[in-house]
């Protein structure tokens, strides 16, 4: 058996590498390694020699264009130095070959400004859905009630019950979708992983602070049909111990935080499917 790998991209304006590697290892990956982009455009780092590849939160390019756009453009165009090959083959082969992508916040505007979310018609990179400016016109820094839809493909998800409590830090996280069909197919196919909740994880938050940017349907994470591309934009790598909760000396709390779960089924999985 090969040691699993994790590979979390960082540069041109990310922020949450270390504790997305940090969430990584707790998950169970024998290796988590944070690589410039730069290296991967350079060809020193190659993510075929990875199982599993996280794109985080940050201010790519300063949200400059909308958030994650030129950073979508940059993977989507770019030549590896010296070389015909263009660093979107590599993200393409990443995909066919079965392995597992996580994006993060800004990591998840990147991975549906690249179209590789939802890929309702396979991976063709074609933009179906976004995430825009939050309703309120405000960056929204909060903790939020997230239900799982526990029949969604989803990997990542599996074995949660009901949902997950994270904090969101964002300004462009209102989720839309390009035509009412993206969406009903969204829906059917049980893609909307997670939706903004009230504490009761019941019905989906619609109102203000509960749903913090007026996501359409409330959704707040979206996978691929395989299940193995996920994104969301609550922060899984913000609340891995229980100390990071706003609450922890006030209540009896698991050692484990909520997003911790995310990192160890995709472990399990590079585990029993890819080394
Ligand atoms: N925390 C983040 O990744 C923020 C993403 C993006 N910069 C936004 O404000 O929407």
């Amino acid at each position: 058996m090969t040691r699993t790998r994790a590979i979390v991209i960082t540069g041109n304006g990310t922020n949450c590498e270390t504790e997305a590697a940090h969430a990584c290892r707790l998950g169970g990956f024998d290796e988590a390694v944070i690589a410039h982009i730069a290296e991967i455009l350079s060809g020193e780092i190659r993510l075929d020699d990875f199982h599993f590849l996280n794109l985080t939160g940050g201010f790519l390019d300063g949200d400059d264009l909308g958030s994650a756009k030129a950073q979508a453009n940059r993977l989507k165009y770019a030549a590896l130095h010296g070389s015909d090959e263009k660093l979107v083959e590599q993200f393409t082969r990443f995909i066919n070959d079965g392995k597992l992508v996580l994006g993060v916040c800004n990591g998840f505007q990147l991975m549906v400004k690249m179209g590789m979310l939802p890929a309702l018609d396979g991976n063709n990179l074609q933009q179906t859905v976004t995430l825009c400016h939050n309703d309120s016109g405000r960056f929204q820094d909060r903790w939020c009630y997230l239900k799982a839809d526990t029949a969604s493909p989803c990997i990542f998800t599996k074995g949660i019950e009901k949902g997950m409590y994270l904090p969101v830090r964002h300004g462009e996280g209102k989720f839309l979708t390009d035509t009412p069909e993206t969406l009903a197919r969204i829906e059917e196919g049980h893609l909307a992983v997670l939706k903004y909740s009230d504490q009761s994880y019941s019905a989906p938050a619609m109102e203000f602070p509960a749903n913090p940017n007026g996501s359409t349907n409330a959704i707040a994470g979206l996978c691929d049909p395989t299940g193995r591309l996920f994104g969301l934009m609550p922060h899984p790598e913000a609340f891995v111990h229980y100390t990071q909760h706003p609450r922890w000396t006030r209540e009896q709390l698991p050692e484990a935080g909520d997003g911790l779960i995310l990192y160890r089924n995709a472990a399990e999985y590079a585990r029993k499917n890819l080394s």
